[in-house]
């Protein structure tokens, strides 16, 4: 495992395409998608409440209770295939992370628009930490104010993506929609609740 820093002023950002290996995100994939309980999230959008265009399940010990797109979660327990991945990230990071927020994206048409992940709970700097399985999909990153200042990163099947320092606060990213014909795919980003 090899996380190397991704050069961009003002975030800080790691990331190792193979931090797990194919065989080992294979069943995580696979896990997962049997273990998890889906739920379509209601997000608000122009003032409207909306489904929000993916199945996604919150997930963590009991006091990380979050709030998230205008709507209070109480955390799911975590399952069984998570415990020792969770295990090994904190190990690698040197961080505790006591939450996760699952992602799926049935196919090309489900996304994410722009956002940061900058909820008062997680404090001023936190250390995200976002694994890929399934499709490779594109992720991308802009800046608040400085529009030239932006990234685009192809995540692959068991790749980690590690956000840290000021990045949320300065920039926001997105997981764009594509009309090419995509697979399923899985993102989990282990967060720090720090208040319960
Ligand atoms: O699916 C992704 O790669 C991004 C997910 C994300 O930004 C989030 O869960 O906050
Ligand atoms: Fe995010």
């Amino acid at each position: 495992m090899v996380l190397s820093d991704i050069p961009l002023p003002g975030a800080e950002l790691r990331f190792d395409p193979h931090w797990l290996g194919p065989l080992e995100a294979d069943a995580l994939l696979a896990a997962l998608h049997a273990q998890v309980p889906w739920e379509v999230h209601r997000i608000r959008l122009f003032g409207r409440e909306v489904d929000s265009p993916r199945l996604s399940c919150w997930i963590g010990d009991p006091e990380a209770r979050y709030r998230y797109s205008g709507t209070d979660f109480t955390p799911h327990p975590w399952p069984e295939a998570l415990v020792p991945v969770r295990e090994r990230l904190q190990d690698a990071l040197g961080v505790s992370f006591n939450s996760v927020l699952t992602n799926l994206y049935r196919d090309g048409s489900d996304a994410m628009g722009w956002h940061s992940d900058a909820e008062p709970e997680l404090g001023p700097e936190p250390v995200i930490a976002s694994i890929s399985l399934g499709a490779t999909r594109r992720f991308a990153l802009k800046h608040r104010n400085q529009p030239e200042q932006r990234l685009a990163l192809d995540l692959p099947h068991g790749s980690l993506l590690v956000m840290s320092g000021a990045t949320q606060r300065n920039y926001r990213h997105a997981l764009p929609r594509t009309s090419r014909p995509m697979r399923p795919r899985i993102n989990l980003t282990f967060r720090r609740i720090l208040r319960g």
